[in-house]
């Protein structure tokens, strides 16, 4: 830990211990929006590659591929990433190779990042590779874990998966219970059985955050979480970089967001509780906290205390000041509204997570109907419900418009597909802060379909706005960037063309 202090104090930061949280990152100087806090490269990753999805193992390319003809799993997009990758991939191809053509088909890349991790460890033991302070087993070691949290059937998921990995090693000394233990610290079975990232894995995502690959960060892991982040984790290829999303003080605690903030609260403290195991007391969610089980919410009218609200499952209400935003906010993230047509109001879930209830009446929906009105809606944007969990059903009305969106200009219509457009975007500026990724890409999005319809002055003021986000979020260095603020300039060569041609 030592070592790691001197590592981390030269970019002016801390590790330290919460008692409530493990350990945290803390600042020993101010850094400003945009800031670069931390930039590491993974010690261990996979590309998510899949039946229908394969990538390069060195850039996560997904063009021009070709399988490695040993294993046959891996795929490069030529020799230079081969070469790169070459060092671990030797020792994982012939553990591969030696493995039935059947067992190969269950090589997942979580069992990959697995199989690697321990490679790795071997060549750094063995020194063919070299450890640093921040690059080392021992910080892999050191994550924080959850297995006492699984239950029995994610702990005997785990030892099967744990299996899996020894036979491909086939290393008679290996600790089958570390392994299961490690896996623990990076995926989570839900309830659906789907295996999701859980506290210590990141997904690499491109610039557009979409999902490439999976990689083990784990200075980027003593990063806890907030709704309220201050922070921003992105990726540069395989690079993870958190920047600075607000003024950060000397002495305050970097935070970053592990969960899509656009839920309310009740939804995000499920989320995290599901996934990382804690109870998040963020700014954000003390605002608004139920008393289990049967919680008293807090809403606010303009003043005081206006009056105490029964609600048929005898939830009661108490109107205070500060929080009827919040509320209605919730509930319009959540997205549905009251059954009864008279009715104003938006649903969200009751205290015990067995249906919705009416915020401004009272009224119930089950669990059950609203996701029947959950799945009519997804067919019509003909597009599977990709989970039936309610955890991914809550964004609906966002998440639909998104659909809609990509569909649109799928089909080149450009005019809906703009109004869809800004209508996430008004969606957006009320559930993202206002330097948000997702925020800033769906500018850039706007901005090129007005640019596109001809919109020339709306173009360059999404694109602005893009370009005011996303070099906060994303730096002003990568491709990406380059070509946002490119299309920019041109927007406005474009707009002062047009502006003196009309003057002759
Ligand atoms: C990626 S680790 C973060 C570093 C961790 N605190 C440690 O000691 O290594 C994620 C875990 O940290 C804890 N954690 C993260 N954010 C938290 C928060 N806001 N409140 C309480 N615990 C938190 C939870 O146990 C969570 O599963």
């Amino acid at each position: 830990m030592e070592e790691l202090q001197n590592v981390v104090r030269d970019a002016g930061l801390a590790v330290s211990k919460l008692p409530e949280k493990g350990r945290c990152l803390l600042t020993t100087k101010n850094f400003y929006p945009g800031e670069v806090i931390l930039r590491q490269e993974p010690y261990v990753c996979v590309p998510n590659n899949s039946s229908t999805v394969s990538r390069c193992d060195g850039c996560f390319a997904s063009e021009s591929l070709k399988k490695c003809s040993a294993c046959q799993v891996v795929w490069y997009c030529g020799s230079t990433c081969q070469k790169s990758e070459w060092k671990l991939h030797r020792l994982e191809c012939n553990a591969l190779s030696r493995l039935e053509k059947e067992k190969r088909k269950a090589v997942t890349p979580s069992i990959r990042l697995m199989v690697r991790l321990y490679l790795r460890r071997k060549l750094q033991n063995e020194m063919f590779i070299p450890t640093s302070v921040t690059d080392s087993y021992n910080f892999v070691e050191a994550l924080v874990s959850h297995l006492k949290d699984l239950d029995e059937k994610q702990r005997v998921l785990y030892a099967q998966m744990a299996n899996l990995v020894h036979l491909i090693l086939q290393w008679p000394e290996i600790n089958l219970k570390e392994i299961a233990e490690n896996f623990s610290k990076f995926w989570h079975l839900f309830l659906d059985n789907k295996m999701q990232l859980a506290c210590n894995a990141h997904t690499i995502c491109d610039c557009e955050l979409r999902p490439l690959g999976t990689g083990l960060y784990p200075v980027v892991s003593i990063i806890n979480h907030s709704c309220l982040p201050n922070a921003v984790l992105t990726f540069e290829g395989k690079s993870s970089v958190v920047r600075a999303i607000d003024h950060i003080p000397e002495g305050a605690e970097v935070s970053i967001a592990y969960i899509d903030t656009a839920g309310s609260t009740m939804t995000r403290q499920k989320a995290l509780k599901e996934q990382y195991f804690f109870t998040c007391t963020c700014p954000r969610c003390i605002k608004v906290v139920p008393s289990w089980p049967k919680f008293i919410r807090m809403r606010q009218t303009h003043a005081c205390v206006k009056h105490v609200h029964l609600l048929p499952s005898n939830n009661f209400c108490i109107l205070l000041k500060g929080q009827h935003d919040d509320i209605q906010e919730s509930a319009i993230l959540e997205g549905y509204r009251c059954k009864d047509d008279r009715c104003n109001g938006f649903l969200l879930r009751d205290s015990e997570d067995k249906g919705f209830i009416c915020q401004t009446c009272g009224l119930r929906r089950s669990k059950e109907e609203v996701k029947r009105i959950v799945c009519e809606i997804t067919a019509i944007s003909d597009k599977k419900l990709k989970s039936t969990s309610p955890g991914s059903i809550l964004f609906l009305l966002m998440r639909t418009r998104e659909e809609l969106l990509k569909i649109l200009m799928e089909l080149g219509d450009w005019r809906e597909a703009l109004a869809y457009c800004r209508l996430t975007i008004t969606g957006y500026q009320r559930v993202y802060p206002e330097l948000h990724p997702l925020l800033g890409l769906q500018y850039y999005t706007c901005g090129k379909i007005e640019w596109l319809l001809g919109y020339t002055e709306d173009a360059i003021k999404s694109l602005t706005r893009a370009v005011d986000i996303l070099r906060i979020t994303h730096g002003t260095s990568s491709p990406f960037m380059k070509e946002l603020m490119t299309k920019l300039d041109e927007a406005r060569a474009e707009a002062s063309y047009n502006l003196s041609s009309k003057d002759e």
